[in-house]
């Protein structure tokens, strides 16, 4: 079993994962391939890669909405087998119940998973008091602001403390300056639980900003082409982490790294490089 620098077992581990998806012209396309990367418990990923890459296919893998075709994916050692209580999701698009009130829909998860009625009101009430929401229970998603339903996501995700957590480009549908606050309020909720999360972003100043460590994909089929420790001292405010000079080499040697890969993206949407090799359309049947 593969043990992460510090010798635990990881949180997270995709090993030698490929994943071929059915075309609908009825081929087969390779996203990924035999991709290994692990997230120790307790340690924030961001995994940034050109546009299609794979990034939202390598979360598919570890939260099981989606099996590998070959290679594993395993949750603290041991192999995912369809969706894990343990996991937690967070995506571009807020997933609320659009009739329920702010509480209730915090509320929800927990009762969902057997808490009590009053347990569950209860505990929602105290985690919309920790994302700054005291006040607001009573109101529908649609009467609060972008950033304050981003809060009421965060709040519906963390109540059942994940061990894992996935974030799917979370905040770019918000304003710099809102985004910036709420990145802040994530790092603040993730350092009381500490969650192993994989955080998948198209903003690079994003990634180096939250995360421990920063994983690079290659254009699809993705395979992890570098991995960069975030040495950044925490705890940290993004806005002035940015103005870091520790921060500043980070964003050249990652980038150095990145954007030959988001050339050759654009290169093939823009017909200027072939397709992915001729290997990466195997035989119909290949794919699960
Ligand atoms: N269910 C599916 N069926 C067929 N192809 C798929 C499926 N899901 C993803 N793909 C393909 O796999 C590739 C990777 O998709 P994925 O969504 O993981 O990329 P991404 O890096 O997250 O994209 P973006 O940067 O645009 O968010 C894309 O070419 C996509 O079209």
């Amino acid at each position: 079993m593969n043990e992460t620098s510090s010798g635990a077992i990881p949180a997270i581990e995709l090993r030698s994962a490929t994943k071929r998806f059915r075309t609908p012209s009825g081929g087969i396309y390779t996203a990924m391939r035999e991709l290994g990367m692990t997230v120790a418990p307790g340690e924030f990923c961001a995994v940034v890669g050109p546009t299609g890459c794979g990034k939202s296919t390598t979360l598919s893998l570890i939260s099981g909405l989606e099996p590998a075709s070959e290679g594993r994916t395993l949750i603290h050692g041991q192999p995912v087998e369809g969706i894990d209580p343990r996991v937690g999701f967070m995506f571009q698009t807020d997933a609320v119940f659009p009739w329920k009130s702010v509480l209730d829909n915090v509320a929800a998860g927990p009762i969902f998973r057997g808490t009590g009625k009053k347990e569950a009101v209860a505990k929602a009430r105290d985690w919309l008091r920790r994302v700054g929401l005291s006040g607001f229970e009573d109101r529908l998603p649609h009467q609060l602001s972008g950033g304050m339903r981003k809060r009421v996501a965060l709040a519906q995700t963390l109540i059942n403390e994940p061990e894992i957590l996935l974030m799917d480009e979370p905040f770019s549908a918000l304003d710099v300056q809102t985004r910036q606050i709420v990145q802040d309020e994530l790092l603040a909720l993730w350092e009381l639980t500490r969650p192993a999360v994989v955080f998948v972003t198209h903003d690079l100043e994003e990634a180096i900003a939250l995360a421990d460590k920063v994983v690079v994909l290659t254009v699809g089929p993705a395979t992890v082409k570098d991995t960069f420790r975030i040495d950044l001292p925490r705890p940290r405010k993004v806005q002035e982490i940015r103005f870091h000079p520790r921060f500043v080499e980070l964003y050249e040697q990652i980038w150095n790294s990145l954007r030959d890969e988001v050339q050759l993206a654009y290169a093939r949407t823009a017909g200027t490089t072939p397709e992915p090799a001729p290997a990466d359309a195997e035989p119909s049947g290949a794919t699960r």
